[in-house]
C-alpha cells in the first residue's frame, strides 16, 4: 500500500471506531481481516497512523474545527509528525485511494494551526470531565504534563537479576541501541522508529533465555521503591501477569517466600510460563476458588509486604493507550475506587503488626491516589503513611530526587517528570 492509502485506510478505521464506539484494536482487526492484501507493515503503520490520531484528538478536532476523522488525521500529520503543507497536499491527492484533495478551509486551519482560543483540557488533550482531578494532581504544570502523556512512549526492558545484569544485556542488544533507564538500575530503554514501532525484543534469544522482561521503567521504580527485601514474606495482591511478580523476586534475589494471586484467576495464566523463564523459584500462585474466597487466609496478619498494585483507569498509561483516554466513563472511575477500597481492606488483613502495603496505580488522577488512601486511612485507625524521605532511602540508589514529586500521601511519576508512564505509589505502615 502506499503512504496515502494506508491514511485512508487509517481514516476508515477511525470512522468504524468512532461512530461504533469499539476499541481501536478490535476496528483494526476487523479491517484488516477484511483487507487480507494488506501486509503486516501496511497494518502497523495504519495502526500507527490511528494511535496516533487518539493521541491528540480533543486539540486537533480544535485546530481543524470539525471532529471527523479525517480531520483529526490532518492535524495529527501536522502536529506530531510535523508534516508541512506541501506534503500532505502531496498525500491528499485523491487518486489510487488516496484520501481526497484539501479544501480551502483545511489549508487555512493548517496553515494556522491555532489553540489560540482553546481550553486547557483542550490544549492539554486530556477528557474534559477528567480535566478538575488531572488540574489538580498538577496545578501549573497540568498543561504540560496533559501534552506529555499524548506522546509517545519509549519501550523499556528491566534486565532480570537472576540471570544477567544490565551492562551485560546491553551488550547483548546492542544492535538495537538501547540506553540505560535514568531511574530504575534494572531498565534498558528503546526509542520507536518514526512509525511508531520498536525493535523486536521479544524475538530476541536473551529474551527466551530469561534475561529480561518488557516493564515501563515506572513501574519497575514503584516496585523497587515498595521496599521487599530477601528473606521477607511479600504478597502480590493484584498479580494478574505477573510483571511486579516478577520484578519483585528478582529484588528479593530468589529469597524468602512470595505469594501471587489476583481476583481474576484467569489473569494469573501466563504467568506460569513466565516464571519458569525467569528462574524465580520463591513464587506460590494462589487462585482464588470463588468470589469472596480468601487463598491467603492461613498467612493473615503476617506479611512484611503487601503490594496493591490496584486496579485503576489507566490514566497513567495514555501514551501507550491513547485509546482508552476517550474511552473511559464516570462509572468507570467510580467503580475503580470501589475496588482499591475493597482491595487495600484485604490487604490490611494480610499485612503484620509493623509491616507496610505499598499501594501503586498507574494512574495520575487523585481520586484513585491520595484520596484512596485518605479514606482507606480513616477506616484504618492502626495505620499511618510513610513520609517520602523513607519510602525514597533505599539501598537500589539514590532516589532522593523524586522527592519532588511528592504529592499528599505518596509520590506521582509522569512522562513529564520522569520519563515513565504515570505511576502512583503510596506506602502504609500497620502498627505494631
Ligand atoms: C493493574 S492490574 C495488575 C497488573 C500486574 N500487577 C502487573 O504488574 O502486570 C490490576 C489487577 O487487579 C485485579 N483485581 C481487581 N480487584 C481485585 C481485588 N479485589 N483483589 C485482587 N485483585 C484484584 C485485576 O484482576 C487486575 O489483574
Amino acid at each position: 500500500m502506499t503512504p496515502a492509502a494506508r491514511i485512508s485506510a487509517a481514516i476508515e478505521v477511525l470512522e468504524d471506531l468512532i461512530q461504533r464506539r469499539r476499541p481501536a484494536a478490535d476496528a483494526l482487526k476487523d479491517w484488516g481481516l477484511s483487507r487480507r492484501f494488506a501486509g503486516s507493515k501496511d497494518r502497523a503503520a495504519i495502526a500507527s497512523l490511528v494511535y496516533d490520531a487518539l493521541r491528540r484528538k480533543a486539540s486537533s478536532a480544535h485546530v481543524m474545527g470539525s471532529e471527523t476523522p479525517r480531520a483529526l488525521m490532518l492535524g495529527m500529520l501536522a502536529r506530531q509528525r510535523g508534516l508541512d503543507l506541501e506534503q500532505i497536499a502531496a498525500l491528499f491527492t485523491g487518486e489510487h485511494h488516496a484520501p481526497a484533495p484539501l479544501e480551502s478551509e483545511e489549508v487555512d486551519r493548517l496553515v494556522a494551526l491555532s489553540l489560540a482560543d482553546a481550553p486547557d483540557w483542550v490544549r492539554a488533550d486530556v477528557p474534559e470531565w477528567l480535566w478538575p482531578g488531572f488540574a489538580s494532581a498538577f496545578g501549573p504544570d497540568a498543561v504540560a504534563e496533559g501534552e506529555a502523556l499524548a506522546g509517545r512512549a519509549p519501550i523499556d526492558i528491566r534486565a532480570n537479576r537472576l540471570k544477567t545484569t544490565r551492562d551485560r544485556l546491553a551488550g547483548e542488544l546492542g544492535h538495537a541501541t538501547p540506553e540505560p533507564g535514568a531511574w530504575s538500575p534494572d531498565a534498558l530503554r528503546f526509542q520507536p522508529g518514526i512509525d511508531g514501532r520498536g525493535p523486536s525484543l521479544q524475538a530476541e534469544p536473551s529474551f527466551f533465555a530469561g534475561g529480561f522482561e518488557i516493564q515501563d521503567e515506572g513501574s519497575q521504580l514503584v516496585t523497587l521503591l515498595a521496599g521487599a527485601k530477601p528473606g521477607q514474606t511479600v504478597i502480590d495482591l493484584c498479580a494478574g501477569a505477573g510483571g511486579k511478580t516478577l520484578a519483585l523476586a528478582a529484588l528479593m534475589a530468589n529469597s524468602g517466600c512470595l505469594f501471587a494471586t489476583d481476583l481474576d484467576a484467569r489473569r494469573l495464566a501466563p504467568l506460569h510460563e513466565r516464571l519458569a523463564r525467569s528462574g524465580a523459584s520463591i513464587v506460590e500462585i494462589r487462585i482464588p476458588r470463588s468470589r469472596g474466597h480468601e487463598p491467603l487466609a492461613e498467612i493473615e496478619g503476617q506479611a512484611d509486604l503487601v503490594l496493591v498494585d490496584a486496579p485503576c483507569t489507566g490514566s497513567g498509561t495514555w501514551r501507550r493507550n491513547p485509546d482508552a483516554k476517550w474511552r473511559v466513563r464516570p462509572g468507570a472511575l467510580a467503580e475503580r475506587v470501589r475496588d482499591q477500597a475493597e482491595v487495600l481492606a484485604r490487604a490490611a488483613r494480610l499485612v503484620k503488626p509493623g509491616g507496610r502495603i505499598a499501594y501503586i496505580t498507574c494512574s495520575v488522577l487523585p481520586e484513585e491516589n491520595d484520596a484512596a488512601i485518605e479514606a482507606f486511612l480513616g477506616r484504618n485507625a492502626g495505620f499511618a503513611t510513610v513520609p517520602p524521605a523513607e519510602i525514597l532511602a533505599s539501598e537500589h540508589g539514590d532516589f532522593s530526587l523524586l522527592a519532588r514529586f511528592a504529592t499528599g500521601r505518596g509520590l506521582q511519576l509522569s512522562p513529564r517528570r520522569t520519563g515513565t508512564d504515570g505511576f502512583y505509589l503510596a506506602c502504609v505502615r500497620r502498627g505494631d
